[in-house]
This record gives C-alpha cells, sequence and structure tokens, in this order.
C-alpha cells in the first residue's frame, strides 16, 4: 500500500507467453526485444526472461539508482559457468565472501601502480600483433575480432601469471589450453562420440590450466614474504589475503574468461567505427603524431593524453556495449519510481538499452565521440553510461580494460589505416559477448613508409 492509501500500480509489460524464448527470438535477439519492450511500456517492464521465469527490465538511469546497492545477482542465470570453478560460482557467491575478494581484485586490477608495472610487457604484446598484421597485410584482409581476442588473452593471462610461467611457450599453452576449455563447455558436440570426445578435451585443458596456476602459486609461496606482497601482482595478492588454492584457481580462470572477449571485441568494434568515420579517425591520428611523435608506442604516461582517442572509446562502447547485459536479484522489497518490486525479484539490466535512451543520448543511435568531452557529460545522470555494469557487482577490471584497450588502439592506429573490405556484412550478435557475427574484416594499409 501507499502513503496515500492506494496500491502500486501493476508493473507493465507483455502478456507471458512459454519462457520468453520464442518472443526473444521473434524480436530478432534480446536487445531487438528490449528496445521494443521499453518503447512500448516505458522505463519499467515485467517479461518472461528466459531461464528466470519473470524479470523487471529497468532501462531509465535515474530509476537504476534504486537497484545499485544489491550484492546479489540470481544464480539460475549464472549456473552455467558453475562447472568452471571448485570453489563456488563466482558470478553468485554470497555478498560477506564477495566483498572481500573483490576488494583484493580491485587492489591489484585497478591501481595504477600493477598497470605502470605490466605496462611494457602489455605494450610488447601490442607492438608483436602489428608486426605480424604488417606482414600478413599484403595477403589480404585480417580478421579483427580473432586476433584482438587473442592478444587481450595474453595480455590477461600475463597479468594474472605472467612472471610466474616458466616461458613464452607455456604462455602460449596455456593460453591454447583456455580456449580449447571455452569452446568445449560453450557448444555442444553432434554425436554422443563426438560428446564424450569434447568433454575429455575439456578436462585435460581444464586440468593443465588449474596446474599451471598451482605451479606460478607453489613458486610464490616459495619465494617468501616480500614478494608475496607485491600489489601489482594478482596471485601474490590472493595468497596474501589468505584465499585458497582453489579460489585462486578459479579467479584466474573467472579473469581470463572475463576480461578477454570483453576487451577484445571493444577495441574491434572501435576500429570498426573508425573506418567508417574518416573525420574521426583522422582527429585519433592527428592526436597520435602530436603526443607520440616518431614513437611507435606510447608510454603508461602519455594515454592520460589522448583525449580524443578515449572518448571515440567510450562512444563505441556506448553503441556496442562488449557486455550488454547484467543481472541482480533483489535482497529487500524496493521502489522502482511508483512500481514497488518484492524482494526475490530477477532484476534485468539491458545496458545496451539504456545506452540508447533518447531522453539522455539525443539522436541515440548516431556516433558522436563529443558526447563524452567534461561538458557533456557534467550533464547526464551517472548511471546513463554503464559499460562495465554499477554497483557492487560491477566489473573489477575496467580501469584495466581501459588501458589495455586505449595501448592497442594507440598502437594499431599509429601505424595502419584501416579499411573495410569490401562486400561484408557486419552483423552484432549477442553472444556472451556483442560480436559482430563473421568478425569484422579490413584491409591495412601501413602509415608510415
Ligand atoms: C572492455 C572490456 C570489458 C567490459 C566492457 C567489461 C564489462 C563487464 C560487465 C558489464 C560486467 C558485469 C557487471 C555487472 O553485473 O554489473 C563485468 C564483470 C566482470 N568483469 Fe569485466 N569487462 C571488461 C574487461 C574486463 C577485464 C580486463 C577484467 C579483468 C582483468 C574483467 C573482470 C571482470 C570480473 C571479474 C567481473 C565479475 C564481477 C563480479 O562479479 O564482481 N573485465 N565486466
Amino acid at each position: 500500500m501507499r502513503g496515500d492509501g492506494t496500491t502500486p500500480p501493476q508493473i507493465p509489460g507483455p502478456p507471458a507467453e512459454g519462457d520468453g524464448a520464442a518472443a526473444v527470438a521473434a524480436a530478432g535477439g534480446l536487445h531487438n526485444y528490449q528496445l521494443r519492450l521499453h518503447a512500448e511500456y516505458g522505463p519499467v517492464v515485467r517479461f518472461p526472461l528466459p531461464g528466470a521465469d519473470v524479470a523487471v527490465s529497468v532501462a531509465d538511469p535515474v530509476l537504476l539508482e534504486a537497484t545499485a546497492k544489491i550484492d546479489k545477482r540470481p544464480e539460475r542465470l549464472f549456473e552455467f559457468l558453475a562447472p568452471l570453478q571448485e570453489s563456488g560460482n563466482l558470478q553468485t557467491l554470497p555478498a560477506g565472501e564477495h566483498g572481500p575478494w573483490r576488494r583484493v581484485l580491485l587492489s591489484v586490477l585497478a591501481g595504477r601502480p600493477s598497470h605502470e608495472a605490466h605496462f611494457a610487457r602489455l605494450s610488447a604484446l601490442a607492438t608483436e600483433l602489428a608486426g605480424q598484421w604488417a606482414e600478413r597485410a599484403a595477403q589480404g584482409a585480417v580478421a579483427l575480432q580473432k586476433d584482438l581476442s587473442a592478444l587481450s588473452l595474453r595480455m590477461i593471462c600475463e597479468y594474472a601469471l605472467g612472471s610466474g610461467l616458466e616461458s613464452p611457450e607455456s604462455a602460449g599453452r596455456v593460453v591454447s589450453a583456455f580456449e580449447e576449455v571455452l569452446t568445449a563447455y560453450l557448444t555442444r558436440a553432434d554425436t554422443p562420440d563426438a560428446e564424450r570426445e569434447r568433454r575429455a578435451r575439456a578436462e585435460e585443458a581444464l586440468a593443465y590450466l588449474r596446474a599451471s596456476v598451482d605451479r606460478v602459486l607453489a613458486a610464490h609461496r616459495e619465494r617468501g614474504a616480500a614478494e608475496r606482497a607485491d600489489r601489482s601482482d594478482l596471485i601474490a595478492a590472493l595468497a596474501a589475503a589468505g584465499e585458497s588454492t582453489a579460489r585462486i584457481r578459479d579467479t584466474v580462470l573467472m579473469t581470463m574468461l572475463a576480461a578477454h572477449h570483453t576487451t577484445g571485441v571493444a577495441i574491434s568494434w572501435t576500429l570498426y567505427l573508425l573506418a567508417r568515420h574518416p573525420e574521426a579517425a583522422e582527429r585519433v591520428t592527428g592526436e597520435l603524431d602530436r603526443v607520440l611523435g616518431d614513437r611507435p608506442a606510447p608510454g603508461y604516461g602519455d594515454l592520460k593524453k589522448l583525449t580524443y582517442l578515449d572518448m571515440v572509446l567510450r562512444e563505441t562502447m556506448r553503441l556496442y556495449p562488449p557486455g550488454p547485459y547484467g543481472a541482480r536479484e533483489a535482497t529487500e522489497d524496493l521502489m522502482l519510481g511508483e512500481y514497488r518490486v518484492p524482494a526475490g525479484t530477477t532484476i534485468f539490466y539491458p545496458f545496451w538499452a539504456v545506452h540508447l535512451n533518447p531522453d539522455h543520448w539525443p539522436d541515440p543511435h548516431v556516433f558522436d565521440p563529443e558526447r563524452f568531452t567534461p561538458e557533456a557529460s557534467a550533464g547526464r545522470p551517472r548511471l546513463a553510461y554503464i559499460p562495465f555494469g554499477l554497483g557492487p557487482r560491477s566489473c573489477e577490471g575496467a580501469a584495466l580494460a581501459m588501458v589495455e584497450a586505449q595501448l592497442v588502439l594507440a598502437v594499431l592506429l599509429k601505424r595502419f589505416r584501416f579499411e573495410l573490405a569490401p562486400g561484408q556484412t557486419v552483423t552484432p550478435v549477442e553472444r556472451f559477448v556483442l560480436w559482430a557475427a563473421d568478425d569484422i574484416h579490413m584491409n591495412l594499409t601501413p602509415r608510415e613508409p
């Protein structure tokens, strides 16, 4: 009941038909479905979400504030990740366990000293890819998502396991084992025999990954307390905080999973939008030439001077958020404007639809990096732009992702001019992250002799 004695109105939404999968498919995917629902029913919509019975979607950044402290994700929606973890599903850990774990991750992943400590190695990896592309460019187009996701995986592997791996070859083996695990866990084989083989391969690769983390951890323990306190080292920080060996193994795997396709597609979509907006591309390269001069790669301190590149990256993640959705479970009754949402309700976060809300983003489908000048940003509600989610379950890797993406973009755009290979159709699809269905193929020409 409201204070004035009237009952809060029912949250509007479509009639429930089945588990909602057919309606999503008919709309051409969850994002289109969300856009349609919010256009028809307003900023708060009740709808049948496959895997969650009924969920409430919130596309208004001011109303989202009422949910921003929730520290719980709905278990059913994330249980597909459980088989990858030994110490409990990290995506749905109870708040009391999640809080201390998050603080350790942030102390390493969000810390400037840690970014600086790893920067030279990350830069070397980006430069290595640029070198490979320079050799390959003459033979035809390069596939951005494939190569940039692989680069992001190498980078996070370096960050999480880094100096602990004996050799670059073992880093390569960790990367390929991880890819094996992912392919095997997130796809299904056609026949029972192929399915058994797929499972066996996945388990072998997973065992190899876990053993690699164990080796790195054992080496840390041998080296003693001084190094264990190193604030730039994820495994050392987790061990120093008293996390169990199984939890450390799970964290490394989960970090690799959360970090690589997301960062890879963020960079790919940015290059795609720049290829479609040559005037913005020219402004970026002008800025790079001014800040870097003849140097092929930025130093860590240069990144904050690349302000236009930063605006372009942010605008890209508004139009193509790599992680387009999130979810929470209400832990107590809450009010979303005039609607009452009971405890236990699944709250769906349509990050992508929030980024296209015309009340806060005029001409929302137009690419315009100027939206991210300090003046333009100042007038906008805090949660109008949420590519890394919100609240106590938001992305712990956000700061690192920005550093990696800016670094890679700077190295590639300083070196090459990018042109979309003719004859392709670039179609966004929601598959765990926001992909281009058939990758994005680009012809490269060197900018400098
Ligand atoms: C452009 C790149 C990235 C994007 C767009 C992105 C986006 C996201 C989003 C939307 C979430 C869910 C947030 C929520 O539910 O509110 C998330 C979670 C997470 N991300 Fe990222 N991410 C990126 C890169 C990274 C990197 C580089 C790392 C690690 C080094 C990382 C680690 C994580 C972790 C551990 C979580 C789970 C958070 C939790 O449950 O506490 N992400 N990310």
